[in-house]
């Protein structure tokens, strides 16, 4: 591929093993952002990614309107005393307006949401008050303005209230639907086609004969896509032969945004695969410096791009939050996305190995002092399964160290945002 650094390449490769950073780089500069674009009610646009900016066509708030139940007021008049009189001239509720203007000395009884009298610059709350009548009493020094909430003061009317590539969660949700808007236009959800490959592999539902075992990649990479909004195509598992590999990459990449496949990507085995691959599309096999994943492919078949993820169970977990997850995420429109990273505190020795950037799976939580720290889910094989059932994140240990110390500082990568 042209730009893609090859593992031969030995200038940008010399001990034959690229860094996650240049794969990643790699990767994204072959990754187009989707033009595909559609209109839909808001009620369906969870997860899915602004294609266009959000003017606002109004304020939000659209009025000037209390934040508390009390007495609206216009401190500005206030005599510089502690006790102070007014005589309640209305009520407002929510919805309504009160349609004089206050006079100095003059106060009205307000609900919250329910529009600022004219004259009126501040609340008083209803508990500061004692009522008698038609007059209403306070000794609390009052702030211009305290308890209003400014027309205007959340979003004003002609700004961006959402940027183009902003994914749509919940708040995003709330705020267009503050704005009144019913329809968004918002990129088409991907289509990934996945499949397995390897004699071993076999379906739920089967027998499982000696010496096999059930797949278990196309699950989470299903997960995985699902939780990302993408549509999943799944081609199951695919049967040992060149001419049947070549047919499923031709109708996959006819059919999908992206092809991900797991197994088959490593040193010597299966070479009907790498050669299907090689005939169906332009694919570089990397040896990347982490573990676990150390094989992976990556390349395009027909158009789109194509993923060959290792076949450990781990490991294909691990390689789609490094590799492909960003380029979903630049794929899907969303702009500015990075993984979350933070720094924690290791509650334990955990071995690495120099050169390789280190994934163990890990659980993090606060301690008793307040310090967010980390310890390993243990055994750390890429085919130990349990490990990322057990963590809640993995702890990213870079390829200078040969291990951490408990007590040494360390990142993590929490699952929050996709596990
Ligand atoms: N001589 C070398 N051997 C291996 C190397 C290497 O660099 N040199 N790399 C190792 C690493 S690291 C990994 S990871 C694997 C990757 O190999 P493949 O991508 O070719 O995957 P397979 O050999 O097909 O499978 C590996 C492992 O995963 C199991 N598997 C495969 N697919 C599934 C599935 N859908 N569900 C559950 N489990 C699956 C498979 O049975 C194997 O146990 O290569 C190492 N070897
Ligand atoms: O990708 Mo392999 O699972 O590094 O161990």
């Amino acid at each position: 591929m042209s730009d893609a650094i090859s593992c031969f390449d030995p200038i940008a490769n010399p001990n034959g093993m690229i860094s996650v950073e240049q794969g990643v780089a790699a990767i994204l500069v072959q990754i187009a952002e989707s033009a595909q674009v559609e209109r839909m009610p808001l009620s369906r646009a969870i997860n899915h990614v602004l294609a266009e900016d959000q003017i606002s066509a109004l304020h939000v708030p659209p009025h000037t309107n209390s934040a508390m139940d009390g007495y609206a007021i216009c401190a500005e008049t206030l005599p510089v005393q502690k006790q102070h009189t007014l005589k309640v001239v209305g009520r407002v509720l929510a919805g309504g307006a009160y349609t004089g203007v206050l006079a100095p000395g003059e106060a009205v009884e307000i609900m919250t949401g329910a529009a600022l009298p004219a004259g009126a610059d501040s609340i008083v709350i209803r508990e500061a008050v004692t009522r008698e009548g038609e007059q209403m009493m306070f000794s609390e020094t009052v702030k211009i303005g305290q308890h209003v909430r400014q027309k205007g003061e959340d979003i004003k009317a002609g700004s961006v209230a959402l940027s183009a590539g902003c994914l749509i969660r919940p708040q995003e949700l709330g705020l267009l639907a503050s704005l009144g808007m019913q329809h968004v236009v918002v990129f088409k959800p991907l289509r990934v086609a996945i499949f397995s490959t390897g004699d071993e592999v076999v379906a739920q539902g089967q027998v499982l004969p000696e010496n096999c075992i059930y797949d278990t990649n196309r699950f989470t990479l299903t997960g995985l896509l699902q939780r990302m909004g993408c549509v999943v195509i799944d081609l199951g598992i695919i049967e040992d032969s060149q001419d049947s590999m070549e047919r499923v990459l031709r109708e996959a990449a006819r059919q999908a945004d992206m092809v991900i496949s797991s197994g088959g990507v490593s040193m010597g085995q299966a070479d009907y695969i790498k050669q299907a691959l090689e005939t169906v599309g332009d694919i570089d096999f990397w040896r990347v410096a982490m573990r676990p994943g150390r094989p992976l492919a990556f390349g395009v078949v027909g158009q789109v791009p194509f993923f060959g993820l290792p076949g450990n169970p781990v490991a294909v977990m691990v390689t789609f939050l490094q590799f492909v997850q960003p380029a979903l995420r630049k794929m899907m429109g969303q702009r500015g996305w990075q993984p979350i990273k933070m720094m924690a505190v290791a509650q334990e020795k955990i071995k690495s190995r120099a050169g390789r950037i280190d994934y163990s799976r890990g659980v993090y939580r606060i301690n008793d002092q307040g310090e967010l720290v980390v310890q390993t889910t243990g055994a750390q094989g890429s085919g130990i399964l349990t490990s990322m059932v057990q963590a809640n994140c993995l702890i990213e240990i870079g390829e200078q160290y040969s291990q951490v110390d408990a007590g040494d500082r360390i990142l993590i990568q929490p699952f929050s945002d996709l596990l």
